[in-house]
């Protein structure tokens, strides 16, 4: 981290274009669930072929998005933001025009090359940006944008009822606009990214490394940590909340549908508020590990909660909220800090790529479980296995969490940290 860094005036821009450049990725990935129905009424695709068409984003990231990681290491997050802002744009297109499914696929399989990168890239940003001050309340708010970009993607039936009524491809086009959108954003910050970078005012860490694969073995041991419990609590997160939650409240609460769905759509809703203001208490407080903690605790009581006991679903919708919201908050902020800054993008991309193969083998495994136990509205109790599943990924989560904080979480830790960002614990 250089001494001098851009000005607040500049960061904040910054901070606004990548945020309104994520609320259109999010968009994009959450734009496939409200067509699905229509795209089984009018081109007769299969349950199958639409979830693939949801898999497809997964799968290769499981090993393109450490090459993406390292690419933004290697070409700086501007760069890789708007190159990858405009894969994503080009996979969006693709998905809404093609004449058949095989052209849609592979219009998803671009998006998700595109996106987890642009992810990362992203989020270099921010700690590019941010590093040194109020990083876990930018970091927050960025993602709080980007998950109103889903929450719009849910809520669009509604909101775009007039281009949902012509069909399928309507709804689709729109999601490529707000896929353009996002690529306006990420070349205006690529624009405005260029003077204090050749001010000297950015980290300088980012330097030209090949990728050499025995480095990526040289993370700390709190790192590692980090990087179990991103696998374990995203995995049961999305996989829970994303795949199965809805299914689920309805088959083991009697809700119907749209209740079910409006129950699911809260956490969400939650986490656009919650998630920058618990980025900003971290920030305020000074301390990381004990909040994610907290917050990787919430998610296992949650599902004992539904799982064991008669209470409402609210309690466990507000629990989930909170994790939902405190996890991300402190996890990627704490994670440019135990890492120097020149392999942040490494370090995140080798994070995102176990946590692809856990969201995709916990989707496996708990459809599995579900089959098997004949899980469904006439046997409820079928559902057993999956929750045991899923509460026992949680609990190791939250162990992971707890190491964490023991390794390199304590207050001594956090404030060297926080006087030498990027450095606490790198070695
Ligand atoms: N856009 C939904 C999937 C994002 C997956 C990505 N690897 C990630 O973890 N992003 C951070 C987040 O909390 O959304």
């Amino acid at each position: 981290m250089s001494a001098a860094q851009p000005p607040r005036a500049t960061a904040w821009l910054v901070g606004v274009m990548v945020a309104l450049a994520l609320f259109g990725n999010y968009y994009v990935y959450d734009s496939i669930g409200p067509v699905a129905d229509l795209l089984q009424q009018q081109r007769a695709f299969s349950d199958s072929q639409v979830g693939l068409l949801n898999a497809i984003y997964s799968l290769p990231n499981i090993v393109l998005i450490l090459v993406g990681g390292v690419l933004v290491d290697r070409f700086g997050a501007a760069r890789m933001t708007l190159v990858t802002a405009a894969v994503c744009l080009a996979g969006a297109a693709l998905t809404a025009f093609s004449p058949n499914f095989t052209g849609m696929a592979t219009g998803r399989l671009l998006f998700g090359i595109g996106a987890e990168t642009f992810g990362i890239a992203t989020l270099a940003a921010i700690a590019d940006y941010f590093g040194g001050r109020s990083l876990a309340f930018a970091m927050g708010l960025a993602l709080a944008i980007g998950r109103l970009g889903s929450f719009g993607a849910d809520m669009s039936p509604t909101w775009f009822s007039a281009a949902y009524a012509q069909g399928w491809q309507p709804p689709l086009v729109i999601a490529t606009a707000f896929a353009a959108t996002s690529f306006a954003a990420s070349l205006a910050y690529w624009w405005a990214d260029r003077g204090p970078r050749k001010a000297g005012l950015l980290p300088t860490g980012r330097t030209a490394e090949r990728l050499v694969w025995r480095d990526l073995l040289h993370f700390g041991r709190a790192y590692w940590y980090l990087l179990a419990l991103c696998v374990l609590w995203y995995s049961v997160i999305l996989a829970f909340r994303s795949t199965f939650s809805i299914k689920y409240f309805q088959h083991t609460h009697g809700l119907d549908l749209a209740t079910a769905g409006e129950m699911n759509s809260y956490v969400f809703l939650a986490a656009v508020f919650a998630t920058p203001a618990f980025g900003w208490l971290c920030d305020r407080v000074g301390r990381y590990a004990p909040f994610l903690a907290f917050g990787t605790l919430m998610l296992p009581i949650a599902l004992a909660v539904m799982a064991l006991t008669g209470w409402s679903l609210w309690v466990a919708t507000v629990l989930i909220g909170i994790s939902f919201s405190l996890v991300p908050a402190v996890m990627w902020p704490l994670a440019s800090r135990l890492v120097a800054p020149n392999r942040f993008g490494t370090a995140i991309g080798l994070m995102w790529v176990a946590q692809n193969a856990g969201i995709g083998g916990a989707n496996l495994f708990a459809g599995w479980l579900n089959d098997s136990a004949g899980a469904s509205a006439a046997n409820p109790a079928g559902y057993a296995p999956m929750m045991a599943f899923f509460g026992t990924a949680s609990v190791l989560g939250f162990v992971c969490a707890l190491a964490l904080w023991l390794t390199a979480g304590r207050r001594r830790h956090e404030v060297r940290a926080a006087a030498s960002p990027g450095r606490a614990a790198a070695g």
